[in-house]
């Protein structure tokens, strides 16, 4: 779950792009990049880490240009540690196009092997972002007649796109010298929205992954990118737009509302705060009715995400909601850090509890998920250190024990706490007194009480339901070697290089 931007305007980018991806930074902490457009030159400068790290005066300054895209990268393909790896990426043929991605394609590894062999196009790095632009350009190439790129063409390319890469992905891409192009894959997977803003040089136009990026960059919010459509903003600032899917269908990654989103945004019509204050009346209904012996003095959430969650379920419990943990404000999200080990040792740097809260107390702690464990298995024992007389916790999303394949790094059964273990025996691996967990159907129902128009989400981490039928135990159990040290998902190509060699042996 990166973070992406794309913004056609009157006046120069730079500065709007850069303080965009600062409001996206929560869905990415690993590479940042910024891409802008000036008379049919692209400028790129993208590096590992944080926005207000990567961007230096310098930097800023040679980012010229009217039109431009931006990335915050969170890894799910390749090692995550390269800074090539880094988005945007940029090909030179059959135009100048750049693109940054998010989510991840699940047939990275034989769309590479098309690339090469068929495409005659040579892919880098092990990032399947760098696949989905190269698929993209040479469908542009197989669109563009007499070497006439029109929005027809550009658009019959992205239905290309559809045909070819199965996952997820929203999608910002520039064509150097005509326009910004920005798509969703035909589920809707992952959020893409778009605003504009009259100003005295003309209309504005600006795509993002959150609508928070829009609010505080002064744009209006028009609407979701729908799924399988694409939009294209000329270079002079004219819309077109155009369903490029056959089937379409709208599949919102659920976990997006669970934790990735900013509670502040609205993505595919749908509040992010108000679907969890839901999940959080939802769970202290679940509570007062399956645990009526519970005595809990007071409920604590466990900073960030959880916060409106655990503020409704306190009212609807009648029990008084207490800040019992202080947040360093300096340190990032710990769950999409890369490393156990980091995000381990983040969480105590991150939180802080006052025994004030906790001393002699039976105390709630609600968190809006449980993943791999670290925060929880971190927590009841900081609250116990500082003095609760009984650790409850509550999770506002059920257990999660499937992989996630769709942009959420947690491709492994192996690393999820829910593996081969049931609630009571995740309880004990915690070091809770007790623990309960928000129902599945629950969860749905918080989500589409928001939206009804929505009545499909992805929730494969909570289900193993695979939206896109081509998950298979198979193509999990690769995901599993490659985490464990196997070849790369993009890069099951040694056997075209094998051919190749024998070719030149020839
Ligand atoms: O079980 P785990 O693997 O620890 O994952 C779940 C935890 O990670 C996230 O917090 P994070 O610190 O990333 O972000 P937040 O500040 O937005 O809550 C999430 O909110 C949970 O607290
Ligand atoms: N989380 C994401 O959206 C990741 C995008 C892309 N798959 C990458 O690894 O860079
Ligand atoms: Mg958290």
């Amino acid at each position: 779950m990166c973070g992406i931007l794309g913004l056609v305007a009157q006046t120069p980018v730079n500065q709007l792009l850069y303080d965009g991806l600062l409001v996206l930074q929560h869905r990415g902490q690993d590479a940042a990049g910024i891409v802008t457009a000036q008379d049919n030159t692209f400028h790129m400068h993208k590096a590992s880490g944080l926005v207000r790290d990567v961007f230096r005066t310098r930097n800023m300054r040679a980012l010229l240009g009217n039109m431009g895209i931006g990335h915050v990268r969170y890894p799910t393909a390749g090692s995550g540690e390269s800074p090539s790896e880094a988005q945007p990426f940029y090909v030179n043929s059959p135009f100048g196009i750049v693109l940054g991605h998010n989510g991840n394609l699940t047939n990275a590894a034989q769309l590479n092997e098309e690339l090469f062999r068929e495409d005659l196009r040579h892919v880098n790095t092990n990032s399947d972002s760098e696949v989905l632009l190269n698929v993209l350009a040479h469908e542009l190439q197989r669109s563009t007649k007499n070497h006439q790129l029109d929005t027809a063409a550009i658009f019959a390319a992205v239905s290309g796109v559809h045909r070819r890469c199965r996952g997820a992905y929203a999608v910002v891409a520039m064509i150097a010298g005509y326009g910004l192009l920005a798509f969703r894959d035909p589920y809707g997977i992952r959020p893409l929205v778009f605003g504009c803003a009259e100003t005295e040089h003309g209309m504005d136009y600006l795509v993002g992954s959150e609508s928070v990026a829009l609010d505080t960059l002064g744009f209006k919010l028009i609407r979701d990118v729908a799924p399988g459509e694409a939009i294209f903003i000329d270079e002079s600032g004219n819309f077109y737009n155009k369903q490029c899917a056959d089937n379409p269908t709208h599949n919102p990654c659920i976990f997006e509302y669970v934790y990735m989103a900013r509670p502040d945004s609205v993505m595919d019509g749908i509040s992010v705060y108000e679907t969890r204050l839901n999940m959080g009346e939802s769970l202290a209904d679940k509570i007062s009715s399956t645990m009526r012996h519970l005595d809990i003095d007071v409920v604590i959430p466990i900073p960030d995400s959880s916060r409106p969650s655990a503020l409704q379920l306190a009212n609807r419990l009648g029990v008084s909601f207490r800040e019992g943990f202080v947040k360093n404000r300096y340190i990032g999200r710990t769950f999409i850090m890369p490393g156990q080990q980091q995000r381990r040792k983040s969480v105590r740097q991150k939180l802080n509890a006052m025994s004030v809260e906790f001393r002699g107390k039976n105390v709630l702690l609600v968190d809006d998920s449980i993943v791999r464990g670290t925060t929880s298995r971190e927590i009841v024992q900081m609250a116990q250190e500082a003095g609760a007389h009984k650790v409850y916790f509550a999770s506002a999303a059920p257990p999660v024990r499937f992989p996630n394949v769709y942009g959420i790094d947690m491709p492994t059964h192996q690393e999820l706490i829910a593996t081969g273990r049931n609630e009571d025996e995740i309880c004990r691996e915690i070091g809770a007194d007790h623990l309960v967990y928000q129902d599945i159907d629950s969860l749905i129902k918080d989500v589409c009480q928001v939206n009804p128009s929505i009545t499909h989400y992805e929730t494969s981490c909570f289900d193993g339901h695979y939206i896109t039928g081509d998950v298979t135990p198979e193509y999990l159990a690769l995901l599993e070697a490659q985490r464990h040290g196997g070849v790369p998902m993009n890069r099951a190509r040694s056997s075209t290089q094998l051919d190749l060699n024998l070719v030149a042996a020839d």
